[in-house]
């Protein structure tokens, strides 16, 4: 069974980065009155392409959940950063040829936290917890294809259980 552990910068380094405020540094712009929380995360494109900004509206896959493919995105970084103040999971799994089932990782992410894939971190499409929540989601824009999909065997049984 597949348990989310919590997501921090550290345990979500191989994967990416985790776009949040608190604990983070800061440095004071527009007179004072704002926090810059800086470069949280960096964007990547293969050269040509573009960077994009999109909003998903996702409802949720029924719990607990049968994993039974990734993806991937080769040619650029995506991130998602929730916008309606709700909880939601990440399923990952490190970058390769394949994803291994036994690599695969989940995070429950804070309505607080964004997470950045890296490019071609191996992820599962926007896992939801709240019906219709939205998502600001940041990636790439170019020509070619950006998204590798992985079916798991039938015998791989990777299930995921939020709580
Ligand atoms: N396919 C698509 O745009 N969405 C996925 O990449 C995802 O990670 O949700
Ligand atoms: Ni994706």
């Amino acid at each position: 069974m597949l348990k989310p552990e919590p997501l921090t910068k550290e345990s979500f380094t191989p994967f990416g980065d985790v776009i949040e405020a608190e604990n983070r540094d800061y440095f004071m712009i527009n007179n004072g009155s704002t926090r810059r929380y800086h470069k949280l995360a960096t964007t990547q494109v293969d050269e040509g392409s573009g960077v994009i900004i999109n909003i998903f509206q996702a409802t949720p896959l029924s719990y607990p959940l049968h994993i039974m493919m990734l993806e991937r995105h080769p040619k650029g970084s995506q991130a998602f950063m929730p916008l309606l103040g709700n909880d939601y999971l990440v399923v990952v799994a490190p970058p390769g040829e394949v994803p291994e089932p036994d690599s695969i990782r989940a995070f429950h992410a804070k309505a607080s936290q964004g997470v950045n894939y890296h490019r071609g971190v191996w992820h599962h499409p926007v896992l939801a917890l709240t019906p219709n929540d939205q998502f600001l989601v940041v990636d790439r824009d170019g020509v070619g294809n950006n998204c590798d999909e992985f079916f798991f065997s039938e015998q791989i049984r990777v299930i995921l259980a939020p709580n």
